[in-house]
């Protein structure tokens, strides 16, 4: 299959594929870490792709601190546009296919229906906004590309909001949580698997794709959940996002069609309750 480039490696989505690649016997990626591989390092990211002659490059690099992002927006906007574009370029010199990631934070959440890969992107924040504009710059600068947006990662690794969740449970009598924000929760083994199978299936039906867990819920919803499911004793409130400021606003309705990706990308989607029993068994 040749070499595949991994960028972010160390990031959640970044082990996630390690622990998916190393269950599937797939040896071919080379995780590579930021200290070695920059994404805003045009000359590491050549020098990478000069000795590595890969023929594909995942990108899990980004910048995903959604509230400081409304204060960093130059940084954000390099990590997520430019760096984006980097990686785009040298996949078009070298021949690559780029697997590119975005976000449901792409999506002004106004609407009440599930969104396809047609529907207007309108970002109402600043990360949705530079990882918009990363998905243009993939789009600009190759056309062997696949830019999967999905929503709402989760896993064992890294920080995300089961873990969270998970500690704060433990810590307190009572949880707050939003349920006026709604979408669709992602087990990032899940969105790995996805992205191994487009490469060993060496899928050429490019473009843009939604992938989530199948089914819907809110953010109280989705806590309540994870709360049964470990079975830990913690009053949960639901709340409306007005009584949790936040500096950046986040979608109220960020729900995916994923119909696009189960027909052209062969891969099956679990639900987001049987994928959340998976992980919680696995911390
Ligand atoms: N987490 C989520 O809920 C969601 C994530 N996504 C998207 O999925 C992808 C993966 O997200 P996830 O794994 O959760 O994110 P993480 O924040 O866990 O990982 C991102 C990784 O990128 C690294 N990174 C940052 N800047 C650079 C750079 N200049 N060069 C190389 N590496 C860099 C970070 O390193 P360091 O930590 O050292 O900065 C980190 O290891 C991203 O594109 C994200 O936008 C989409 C929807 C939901
Ligand atoms: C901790 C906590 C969060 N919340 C809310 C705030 C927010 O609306 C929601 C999720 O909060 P988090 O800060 O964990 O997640 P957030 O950073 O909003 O998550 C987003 O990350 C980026 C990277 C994405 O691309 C998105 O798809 C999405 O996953 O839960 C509560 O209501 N109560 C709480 O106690």
């Amino acid at each position: 299959m040749g070499n595949v480039l991994v960028f972010g490696a160390s990031g959640q989505l970044g082990q996630c594929l390690r622990h998916v690649a190393a269950e599937r016997g797939n040896d071919d990626l080379v995780f590579l870490p930021e200290a070695e591989a920059n994404i805003l390092d045009t000359d590491a990211v050549k020098a990478v792709f000069a000795h590595y002659q890969p023929t594909y490059c995942i990108n899990c690099a980004a910048y995903t601190a959604v509230d400081k992002a409304e204060d960093e927006v130059e940084i954000a906007r390099k990590v997520n546009r430019d760096g984006a574009a980097n990686l785009a370029q040298a996949c078009t010199e070298y021949g690559a296919t780029l697997i590119h990631i975005s976000t449901d934070f792409v999506f002004a959440g106004t609407g009440n229906q599930p969104l396809s890969e047609t529907d207007e992107a309108a970002p109402i924040s600043v990360y949705g906004l530079t990882k918009l504009e990363g998905e243009q710059a993939v789009a600009e600068h190759t056309s062997q590309y696949f830019t999967l947006r999905t929503g709402w990662l989760y896993s064992e690794y890294a920080n995300n909001f089961v873990k969270t969740m998970l500690r704060l449970g433990r810590e307190r009598d009572e949880l707050r949580v939003i349920w006026d924000q709604v979408g669709t929760p992602t087990y990032a083994i899940d969105l790995a698997g996805c992205i191994l199978t487009i490469i060993e299936t060496q899928n050429q039906q490019y473009g843009l794709y939604h992938y989530s867990n199948e089914g819907v819920t809110s953010w109280y919803d989705f806590a309540t959940a994870i709360f049964e499911l470990s079975n830990t004793h913690v009053r949960t409130v639901p709340i409306r996002t007005a009584e949790y400021p936040t500096k950046a606003t986040r979608p109220a309705f960020s729900v995916m069609d994923k119909t696009k990706a189960k027909t052209n990308l062969g891969v099956y989607i679990p639900h987001w309750r049987e994928s959340l029993k998976v992980c919680l068994a696995r911390l």
